[in-house]
């Protein structure tokens, strides 16, 4: 058998030349580009990668599963390269490229759902302490209110650190696709909202939005608590005051519990002590601040094997870090269940590198939407 070193030195020279290879490939994929730029020929050829793959599968012997991953990632960069070349979405570069700068904060409506002492109400004056606030009935509701302009922003839950994400926020977010424009990680803490005379120990039935429920779930089962879900926190704790039963308590914030006149009959109810709770800013125009580190897409896959895999190859290869990938379903006639994706990673427009990446999959990805670069404040 031959040693360590001895194998190390023919897998360095096999690099060499493999590396020369792709260098060669990746020029006649340029060469390519630029014939399908001046003949108006789109990127992408299925057939034609599927015909590539089909035969490296079959020359690759017992490596042939190995040899058509290789390939379909060598063709991924390949397109990403060609999709530079042919100038794919210019029109969305065009619109980072004018886009405001500052974020207006005065003059200006800010929708949220539920009502004052609302954990949404508590994230809208953290993110616009001077604007006018303006209280909704649901999550649709504040996104139709910006939708005829009756508000400029929308401050919307879309995931909480113990519960997950709110998936009817995001059912939202792909079917009016607003710009996303500021983000917060609000910390959340939950008190125990009773009346003024009851006790703790009058305490048989817990009122809360079924998020806030299920943060408190050990602490409500370690009670022996019975749960009544509601629209929201606020809602709860104004109703338990409203209908004066010494053994119900609303579980809602402090503030909650101040604004309706509630006595804190226990604290910090959460199962997590690092409970907290993502808010967005949704908006019909686009705002990309200096210090924007996230940004947003959503799309549909295309109906080929891979193409998921594909997607996260090419932010493989620019080194970007995906911190988010939501898949929400959607009932299709042809195919059972077709999905929709929303996709968070960190970074900035201004670099070149994140710019193509977003204009190559405009071109690839069938109801491709660029949402936002903002910041994501944690406070
Ligand atoms: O043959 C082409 O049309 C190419 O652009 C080359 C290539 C490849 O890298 O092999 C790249 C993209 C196409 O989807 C198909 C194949």
């Amino acid at each position: 058998m031959r040693n360590l070193s001895e194998i190390r030195t023919e897998i360095d020279s096999i690099d060499e030349q493999i590396i020369e290879l792709f260098k060669k490939r990746m020029d006649c994929a340029k060469e390519v580009g630029n014939y399908k730029k001046a003949n108006n020929i789109p990127v992408l050829n299925q057939a034609r990668e599927n015909e590539i793959l089909d035969a490296i599968e079959e020359r690759g012997g017992e490596y042939g599963s190995y040899a058509r991953l290789l390939y379909s990632n060598i063709m991924e960069l390949s397109r990403a390269l060609q999709h530079n070349i042919v100038g794919s979405g210019a029109d969305i570069k065009e619109v980072i490229s004018n886009v405001e700068t500052e974020i207006p904060k005065t003059d200006v409506k800010v929708g949220y759902q539920g009502i004052k002492g609302a954990n949404g109400h508590e994230a809208t004056i953290r993110l616009f302490p001077d604007a006018e606030a303006h209280c909704y009935k649901s999550f649709g509701d504040v996104f139709d209110a910006v939708d005829k302009g009756e508000i400029t922003f929308g401050v919307l839950p879309v995931e909480n650190s113990n519960a997950g994400s709110v998936s009817a926020v995001y059912d939202l977010i792909l079917k009016h696709r607003f710009y996303i424009v500021g983000a917060l990680d609000l910390p959340i803490d939950y008190c125990l909202g009773g009346l003024k005379q009851a006790e703790f120990s009058d305490i048989e039935k817990v009122w809360s939005h079924p998020q806030s429920l299920s943060q408190c779930a050990d602490y409500i089962a370690k009670n022996n608590f019975d749960s009544t879900p509601c629209s929201n926190t606020a809602i709860a704790a104004r109703d338990v005051a409203k209908e004066k039963r010494l053994n119900v308590a609303a579980i809602c914030s402090y503030k909650a519990a101040e604004e309706y006149g509630l006595k804190v009959l226990d604290n910090h109810l959460q199962d997590n002590d690092k409970n907290t709770t993502r808010f967005i800013v949704i908006s019909k125009k686009l705002f990309i601040t200096p210090d924007s580190n996230k940004i947003s897409l959503c799309f549909s896959l295309p109906h080929v094997t891979g193409s998921l895999y594909g997607l996260l190859c090419r932010f493989n290869s620019l080194g970007l870090n995906l911190t988010k990938i939501e898949s929400r379903p959607r009932p299709s006639s042809d195919e059972g269940f077709e999905y929709l994706f929303y996709l968070d990673f960190s970074g900035n427009v201004s670099s070149k590198e994140v710019t193509d990446l977003i204009a190559q999959l405009s071109a690839e990805m069938p109801e491709f939407s660029f949402l936002g670069n903002y910041c994501e404040y944690s406070k």
